[in-house]
């Protein structure tokens, strides 16, 4: 859950930079061509500066379904580029193709279309942070949380994880159901999330610990989501999980 916070946050950051996410995730730099950011699969830098205009296109597609038209089929957050290097010499091509937003009936929905996705280990991230980012779009535009559905072109496990999955998917494990699930907070904003980015920076850099978080101006949402980047964080804590609730969304999964 902590890497999953983290990126939904760098996504956010609107960057693409190894340092955010390899601090949580060090495996990470093994898909960084430069060793400085991760072109294809930091889809902040798409998301919120796209191309050579640095274009924001999640605070565009707020604007339109808030006040240009709600029943937009336009509201699109492309991710995937026609300008990737797509031979086998490139070792991080986006695998997002982009996210669509449809507000039907005053419920924001989403479409992800992928062209891959690997189902043990990238599937559950990329849920848990595209439904995060819908969330947070919801609470912009001030409305409910619709359904999810997530497409892919080509949805595998590789044989180093074939084992693995094969006894998940054989075991009697469930995933705990909690009674109540905490939504984002109403107001959250931009500033918020600019605020939430310096903090995380300053959890980074050694200079937020764990117990000045419980004096910061933050809504107790937020706070418990700082909290579970801590590195001495009390990992017995109840946080809040979008996660649960997502798979209750989930109308289809596989392909
Ligand atoms: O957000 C992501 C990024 C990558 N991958 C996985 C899908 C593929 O298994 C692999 C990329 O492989 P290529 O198709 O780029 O070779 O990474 C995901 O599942 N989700």
């Amino acid at each position: 859950m902590v890497f999953n916070y983290a990126e939904a946050l760098w996504y956010l950051s609107g960057k693409n930079d190894l340092a955010f996410i390899a601090w949580y995730a060090p495996s990470m730099q093994r898909y960084s061509p430069d060793g400085i950011s991760l072109p294809g699969t930091g889809y902040g830098a798409r998301l919120k500066n796209f191309g050579a205009d640095t274009f924001d296109q999640i605070e565009r597609a707020i604007d339109i379904l808030k006040n240009d038209d709600p029943d937009s089929k336009r509201a699109v957050l492309q991710i995937f580029s026609a300008e990737e290097d797509l031979y086998r010499r490139n070792i991080d091509v986006s695998c997002t193709l982009g996210l669509q937003l449809l507000l039907r009936e005053e419920k924001l929905n989403m479409v992800s279309y992928m062209r891959a996705n690997d189902a043990y280990v990238g599937m559950l991230n990329d849920i848990f942070s595209f439904t995060f980012l819908q969330e947070y779009i919801a609470t912009r535009i001030d409305c409910k949380i619709g359904h999810y559905k997530h497409q892919v072109g080509s949805i595998h496990v590789y044989e180093s994880t074939h084992e693995r999955t094969l006894e998940l998917l054989n075991s009697n494990e469930t995933v705990p159901q909690s009674g109540t699930i905490p939504l984002m907070p109403v107001g959250t904003s931009p500033v918020t999330i600019r605020k939430l980015l310096e903090y995380e920076s300053e959890i980074r850099s050694g200079l937020l610990s764990f117990n000045d978080m419980t004096n910061l101006n933050l809504t107790a949402y937020w706070r418990d989501v700082l909290m579970d980047l801590s590195p001495n964080q009390d990992r017995g804590r109840a946080t809040p999980k979008g996660i649960r609730d997502n798979q209750s969304l989930l109308s289809t999964v596989s392909y």
